[in-house]
């Protein structure tokens, strides 16, 4: 099976497709030390196809212990089970660089002409960016920047939350060690010297999902969801969070009046992630993540143990010059009897990182198809919308 992928090494641009289940791709040759260089490239040869046909694949002998991707998301959970006023202890807000605790109902998805909330709570990590440092270096500041709001009210769950994100940062950039491979590229293309900061500026979501069937989401609780009335501390504050407060306003401004009432509501609305690669880890019990194919059927990814559904995003569209498209899609946690804890790891550019398309992907019968983004200003331009706080 490796061999025929390998030998059928093409860059065709191919248009995605009508998939009806998605690939699973063994790492090992990517994450193991001492491999062969076929071996890598019938692994890169598979994730090509994947990225190319379908946008999704799950990956399996990835490295990360079962221990530690099984037991992250039990800490997680039991986490979510405190009480609302302790977790509003590390409650996002602008002021707080949009990290920390986002309430059910907080995050939204965008469509033309509206939004709707979307039926989670989460706790939202990134990068920690230093402020002073990025200035020190002559940087730009955003209001993103600056330090995470760990869950430190559960010092367990932050310790290990820790490892996790420094091993899944690790097998990310191996994961694009390979898709550089994949694209023809040099395997270290998106290791850092795309960027004037070296380091990715990952993001990861700790997502607790309750049973739709618990209600669709009401209006009240929504304006509880007020965070500037009930949270004393938000008016303290520097030049930079009262400019990110400002921002945020503006966000607000053009969000309100805007929300639309769909006849149905969903756990997570129908996107496409941001940056390069999603790692997703996902409980075993529950299907509830759900993939576009090209003739518009969702199709399921159903827990595999022991694996993460990985998906691109759209820096990666920009780099590709489109020969990889981010495939659309949403959440839906219907069984009234489950919740979910899911855990999305973002494996993203540099915040400075200048986003184009690869000259070797580029021709006279396909010239370069996206202008040149810079990444930080795409994603403040979802961080500084999606959120009715
Ligand atoms: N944080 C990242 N990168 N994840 C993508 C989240 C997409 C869901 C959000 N409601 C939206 O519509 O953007
Ligand atoms: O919970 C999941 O399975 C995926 C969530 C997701 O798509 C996201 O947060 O970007
Ligand atoms: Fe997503």
């Amino acid at each position: 099976m490796f061999v025929r992928h390998a030998a059928k090494r093409v860059a065709g641009y191919r248009q995605a497709s009508t998939f009806t289940s998605i690939p699973v791709i063994d790492a090992t040759a990517l994450v193991q030390p001492n491999q062969r260089a076929a071996a890598k490239a019938a692994v890169a040869a598979q994730l090509h196809a994947a990225c190319r046909d379908v946008g999704f694949f799950y990956v399996k002998n990835h490295g990360i212990p079962a221990a530690l991707q099984q037991g992250i998301l039990q800490q997680a959970r039991a986490w979510f089970d405190l009480p609302e006023a302790v977790k509003n202890e590390i409650l996002i807000r602008p002021d707080k660089h949009f990290r920390g605790y986002q309430r059910l109902g907080a995050n939204v998805t965008r469509y033309d002409g509206g939004y709707q909330r979307d039926w989670h709570e989460a706790i939202d990590l990134y990068r920690e960016a230093d402020a002073a440092a990025v200035a020190a270096q002559g940087l730009p500041a955003s209001p993103i920047h600056g330090p995470n709001q760990w869950p430190v009210q559960r010092p367990a769950f932050d310790q290990l939350l820790r490892l996790y994100l420094n091993s899944m940062l690790g097998l990310g950039s191996s994961l694009m060690r390979g898709i550089a491979l994949g694209l023809g590229l040099e395997e270290h293309f998106f290791d850092g010297q795309r960027a004037a900061i070296q380091d990715s500026y990952w993001c990861a979501r700790v997502i607790h999902y309750p049973p739709l069937t618990e209600g669709t989401f009401h209006r009240s609780s929504a304006s509880e969801n007020d965070a500037s009335s009930s949270d004393p501390a938000g008016s303290s504050g520097t030049a930079a969070s009262a400019a990110a407060a400002k921002l945020h306003d503006a966000a607000a401004a053009a969000l309100k009046g805007a929300e639309v009432d769909r006849a149905v509501q969903l756990s997570c609305g129908e996107h496409t992630d941001y940056g390069l690669l999603t790692l997703v880890n996902q409980e075993d019990h529950v299907t509830a993540l759900q993939v576009k194919n090209a003739r518009g059927e969702w199709i399921p990814a159903t827990p595999i143990p022991g694996t993460f559904v990985c998906n691109i995003g759209d820096m990666l569209k920009v780099w590709s010059n489109g020969l990889y498209k981010p495939t659309a899609h949403r959440v839906i946690n219907a069984d009234p009897s489950l919740s979910r804890i899911s855990i999305p790891f973002f494996y993203e550019p540099a915040f400075e990182a200048r986003v184009e398309p690869v000259a070797r992907l580029c021709s006279a019968d396909r010239p370069p198809q996206f202008p040149p983004v810079r990444y930080g200003n795409h994603l403040e331009s979802k961080v500084l919308n999606n959120f009715e706080l």
